[in-house]
């Protein structure tokens, strides 16, 4: 279980979010969405325990799989190395990693689809390539609580398709409670059980995706219409996609 209790952040006179409650289960997913620097990213830092409350409490685990916005490089160390960094609470303090701690690192590295980057120096990744790492990172550490911040951000298409079936893997596996910030409300419709919406005015709405990602609540948040738009699947299914006002402009 990961979450906030009434808990309020304030950065000076600034209130970044009040009062706001909610709890992530294991087996489900919890998408947050928002516009720039509304503060997305404070509230993943106040679950994590990394920012100070203002009032409320938090609730998580002692450890909690985590991917920052942004990875920043380590010194000459190869991909492998920097995910069996997330295995420190069971290689203990003083403790070197054991073949066991390299191999979840590999199967979480595989479990993304990303076992070429093992031997790659990760100092010398690209940003995706870099994010990848850390999502396997994040899994390696075996918590039960994923706390993902635009995770797919630097991906190519490709690779945000595999890290959006491995966050549906992972709520599939009923093992794992997955909270993760997301610009693309596709995204959420792709693996959230529910959204928290921070709205521009400081209001903060939580629900069910069907509710949530819907045109009105949306076009509010963003300050751009949105409108559902129809698709086929490969596999010949219907499918719904909901898209900004810009989308298919100048299209043949
Ligand atoms: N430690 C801090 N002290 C003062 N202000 C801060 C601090 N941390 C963040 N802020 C401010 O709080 C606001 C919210 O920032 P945050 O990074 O949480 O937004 P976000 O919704 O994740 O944005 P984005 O979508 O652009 O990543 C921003 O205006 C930011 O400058």
């Amino acid at each position: 279980m990961i979450g906030l209790h009434k808990a309020s952040v304030r950065f000076g006179t600034r209130t970044i979010f009040t009062d706001t409650s909610f709890q992530v289960g294991i087996g489900e997913s919890l998408a947050i969405l928002g516009p720039n620097g509304r503060g997305k990213t404070t509230m993943l830092r106040s679950v994590l325990g990394f920012q100070p409350l203002s009032s409320g409490r938090r609730i998580a685990p002692d450890i909690a799989g985590y991917v920052p916005q942004h990875g920043a490089s380590q010194a000459r160390l190869s991909g492998l190395e920097v995910v069996t960094m997330g295995r420190a609470r069971q290689i203990g303090l003083f403790g070197q990693p054991g073949e066991a701690d390299r191999q979840a690192a590999r199967d979480a590295l595989a479990r993304i689809g990303a076992e070429a980057l093992a031997e790659r120096r990760y100092d010398l990744m690209s940003g995706g390539q870099r994010q990848m790492v850390l999502i396997a990172r994040a899994i390696a550490t075996g918590s039960p609580a994923l706390v993902l911040d635009e995770p797919t951000s630097a991906l190519d298409l490709g690779n945000q398709a595999r890290t959006l079936d491995l966050i549906n893997s992972l709520r599939a596996d009923r093992a794992h409670a997955v909270l993760f910030t997301t610009h693309d409300p596709n995204h959420a419709l792709a693996c959230a059980d529910r959204v928290l919406l921070m709205m521009p005015d400081g209001e903060e709405m939580i629900g069910p995706v069907e509710e949530l990602i819907q045109s009105e609540p949306l076009s509010r948040l963003y300050g751009v219409a949105m409108t559902w738009g129809s698709l086929t699947g490969p596999d010949g299914a219907q499918r719904r996609a909901i898209l900004p006002s810009f989308s298919g402009r100048h299209a043949a």
